[in-house]
């Protein structure tokens, strides 16, 4: 692919997941396994599909990355995508390019993409529909009416960081999160006042805002972005959810819809105002969904089509919610963590905002003393989801 611009080639190691005992390694060998099985005792999929399900399973932890069978749809884009790997052991893949195909892959052997009885359907719906409907919901939409009154910039700052922590409310994430109930919330990298003050810098423009998960990370989202709209930090807000189902949670234009109602359904005032408001702003423009291919190619987003490219080009900023969302921005590499955050970003068309909760190794940005600070915890601070970065690249 060729490179874009003409920013340092990266020399950081890329993250592959034949590395027994990595995170990445686990997440195909431990996470996959039971992923799938939730998935298949989730919905009453029939044996061709169980067994297709299975084979990828093993497929993905002991053989070779096998393409889509030519009536895939997108069969010649992968085919592109992979036309390095294609008989490698899937282990010697980047980690994002193997993890991407992998649900690529789980959406054919359940065939979403074949016509038929099961064309379209998501398989992690069940999740993210239960998730949406459950009680931490009404009590996180409840907790709006709160926020009522409070000065702008002081609801702004609750607003990021319900949208901030919302991302920890990953359903791939939560398979293998650790048992032990501690929801620490630790910061350990905080552009908040950049974030604000470059937003005011630009008021009225238009941001866009990359999405990651459906359901609780998507619904403070939509209440940040309403905020956005509202106080008229920005005039429009392009909103960007994956073209199809993908990492579980993450979010499509059905689940944005589900999210909106969810709102404007709420029994409590303040969300159903919200709710409203979000329906009234994607009936005039004010908040269009969107959404691109490139959102679920297995490629960092320096290898974004020109097209895609030109769509973000002229934003104010664009604020991309979560881990792959981050790993894709700065490249999932070994970076050193005290790799500046804006060495790794200025390929993209705009400034951007990284809202991620920390599940994956890759990690820039950090001082030296925060990194002495997190590896002496001797916990798994990269992958635990007890911290999160707020980083910010401003001005182009
Ligand atoms: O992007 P999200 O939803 O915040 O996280 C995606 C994720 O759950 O999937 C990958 C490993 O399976 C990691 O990047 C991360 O843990």
């Amino acid at each position: 692919m060729p490179r874009e611009t003409s920013d340092p080639v990266p020399t950081a190691p890329v993250i592959r997941s034949d590395v027994p005992g990595s995170f990445a390694w686990g997440v195909f060998h431990e996470r996959h396994p039971k992923l799938v099985q939730q998935v298949l005792d989730a919905l009453p999929y029939g044996p061709a599909q169980r067994a297709a399900v299975q084979r990828l399973l093993v497929e993905s932890t002991t053989d070779v990355l096998e393409p889509l069978g030519e009536d895939a749809p997108d069969a010649a884009q992968w085919l592109e995508w992979g036309e390095d790997l294609w008989g490698k052991p899937w282990g010697e893949a980047p980690f994002l390019w193997a993890e991407s195909y992998f649900y690529r892959r789980l959406l054919d052997a359940v065939g979403y993409f074949r016509p038929g009885a099961w064309h379209g359907v998501d398989p992690f719906a069940p999740f993210k529909n239960a998730e949406l409907a459950g009680p931490a919901v009404d009590d996180e939409l409840a907790a709006l009416n709160e926020l009522d009154g409070l000065p702008e910039a002081r609801r702004a700052q609750a607003l990021l960081s319900s949208a901030l922590w919302g991302n920890r409310a990953d359903l791939s994430f939560r398979i293998t999160a650790g048992a032990d109930g501690q929801t620490a919330s630790d910061l350990v990298a905080d552009d908040s006042t950049t974030f604000c003050a470059e937003l005011e810098r630009t008021r009225g423009g238009r941001v866009c805002v990359v999405a990651d998960n459906a359901g609780r990370e998507l619904l403070p989202d939509l209440v940040l972005i309403d905020h956005l709209l509202t106080c008229g930090l920005a005039a429009q807000v392009v909103l960007y959810v994956k073209p199809q189902p993908y990492y579980v949670s993450d979010a499509t234009t059905a689940d944005v819809l589900a999210s909106v109602e969810r709102l404007r359904t709420a029994p409590t005032r303040a969300a159903g105002t919200v709710g409203e408001r979000l329906w009234q702003a994607m009936t005039n423009g004010a908040l269009v969904v969107r959404t691109h291919p490139f959102f679920c190619a297995p490629l960092p987003f320096h290898d974004m089509p020109a097209d895609l490219r030109t769509e973000f080009t002229g934003a104010a900023m664009t604020i991309l919610k979560g881990d792959l969302n981050y790993r894709r921005l700065v490249g999932d590499r070994l970076h050193p963590p005290t790799t500046p955050f804006t060495e790794t970003t200025g390929h993209f068309p705009t400034p951007v905002a990284a809202l991620r909760t920390l599940k994956s190794d890759v990690i820039v940005g950090f001082d030296s003393e925060t990194v002495a600070r997190l590896d002496s915890s001797e916990t798994a601070w990269r992958t635990n989801g007890h911290h999160a970065v707020i980083q910010v690249a401003a001005r182009h």
